[in-house]
């Protein structure tokens, strides 16, 4: 079997004990001879500020680009707020991201049939969700130019961020989600503000033209607003959302609640094919954070960053098998009444960081 490399970035606060869940299940992969990945492993966020003065250094960004997928924890906390804009622990992420050009950010909130009654919703409104929320992940107003703070010397400042997107930013997110609704529900909600900006309109221009391609496949428009309000409202009626940089981290924020935590969910971000090998860059990462709140205390939830290996297997490897067995190891430990405490039930027993990643191993062992 070809050996696989893959580049661990645990970062701050839970990543780094979400990670160890992660490397465990990598190390029984390959021992049982299922998968042949080499790992190495760097620092990100607050982790490497404090060694090395930077959210991430040029070494450890080329060894992201060199690998075959990046497994990435989460950044960021508290004991950073005071260091330079710049250096910030969520710096290190956004590089990553631009120097892989890992555009297109999968983010699906599946409810697992045991947590149905762990969402802040009503049972019967989440009960079989499965949508996948397609974040335009590398343009934006995350990246716009000029993005400053200008004194304005009387005591004010002005700050400006910039929205931008060129039609083939929107283009190639809109294949993707297009691409995917054929193998899903058929059907796509393109969230943007055309009633208020600019990229909005372009936005839309641009994904109705896609969809001329794809006859096959449902188009709807939803302002991005009406899209937070629809997913707590009915979150069943979606299947694809495709939105930008900004909106597509909000509303997945607002679509994992709907599976009960946080927690709960990963996601893939993926590059485009690399026309020699088609290769693509990948980068796979829970959407929660470095949860400075629990940190330390051995209870995050372990099951978003185990899904988004599962991702790996699916997305980077073609492990299609395997990885559903990760999902379904995950939805049986749930089903046998496991919790950790951001999904606490009543009748369910509560366990740590440590016991749900142990949990999920020995099903995948059974
Ligand atoms: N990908 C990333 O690295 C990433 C993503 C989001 C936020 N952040 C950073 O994380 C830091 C904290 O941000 P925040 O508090 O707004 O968001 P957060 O996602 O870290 O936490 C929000 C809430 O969800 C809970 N939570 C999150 N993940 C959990 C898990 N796996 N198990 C149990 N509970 C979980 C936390 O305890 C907290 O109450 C900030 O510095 C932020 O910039 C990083
Ligand atoms: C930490 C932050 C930069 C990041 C984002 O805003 O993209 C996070 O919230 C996410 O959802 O991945
Ligand atoms: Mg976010």
């Amino acid at each position: 079997m070809a050996t696989h490399s893959l580049f661990l970035l645990p970062g701050d606060g839970i990543g780094t004990e979400i990670m160890v869940e992660v490397e465990k299940l990598i190390a029984w992969t390959n021992a049982e001879g299922l998968t042949d990945f080499s790992t190495d492993t760097g620092l990100a966020g607050g982790a490497a500020y404090d060694k090395h003065g930077v959210a991430i250094t040029d070494e450890d960004v080329a060894k992201a680009k060199a690998a075959d997928a990046v497994i990435f924890g989460a950044v960021g906390g508290p004991k950073w707020d005071a260091v330079p804009y710049e250096h910030r622990p969520e710096a290190a992420l956004l590089r990553l991201r631009k120097e892989l050009a890992v555009f297109a950010n999968l983010r699906p909130a599946i409810c697992y049939p045991a947590l149905a009654s762990a969402s802040s919703l009503k049972k019967e409104l989440v009960e079989g969700l499965d949508i996948l929320i397609v974040r335009e992940l590398t343009g934006g107003v995350y990246f716009g130019e000029p993005k400053t703070i200008t004194d304005l010397g009387d005591g004010q400042k002005r700050a400006i961020d910039t929205q931008v997107y060129e039609t083939y930013e929107i283009d190639r997110i809109a294949r993707v989600a297009f691409d995917l609704a054929r193998t899903r529900g058929g059907k796509v909600h393109s969230a943007d503000k055309k009633n208020v900006m600019k990229s909005g309109v372009l936005w839309d221009e641009v994904v109705r033209n896609v969809a001329k391609d794809y006859a096959d496949v449902e188009l709807h428009h939803i302002l991005a607003d009406n899209a937070a309000m629809q997913l707590v409202r009915t979150p069943k009626q979606f299947d694809v959302m495709v939105t930008d940089n900004l909106f597509g981290d909000i509303l997945s924020d607002v679509a994992a609640m709907l599976t009960g935590s946080l927690g709960m969910l990963p996601s893939a971000s993926l590059g485009a094919p690399d026309p020699a090998t088609g290769k693509r860059k990948a980068f796979y990462e829970p959407v929660h954070g470095s949860a400075p709140d629990i940190a330390g205390q051995g209870i995050a939830n372990p099951i978003a960053m185990i899904a988004s290996f599962a991702m790996a297997l699916r997305y980077s490897f073609n492990m299609i098998e395997l990885a559903t067995q990760v999902e379904n190891a995950i939805s049986d430990v749930l089903s046998d009444g496991l919790r950790t405490g951001d999904i606490a039930q009543d009748n369910c027993r509560t366990v740590g960081t440590e016991e749900m990643g142990a949990a999920i191993l020995a099903k995948l062992k059974a």
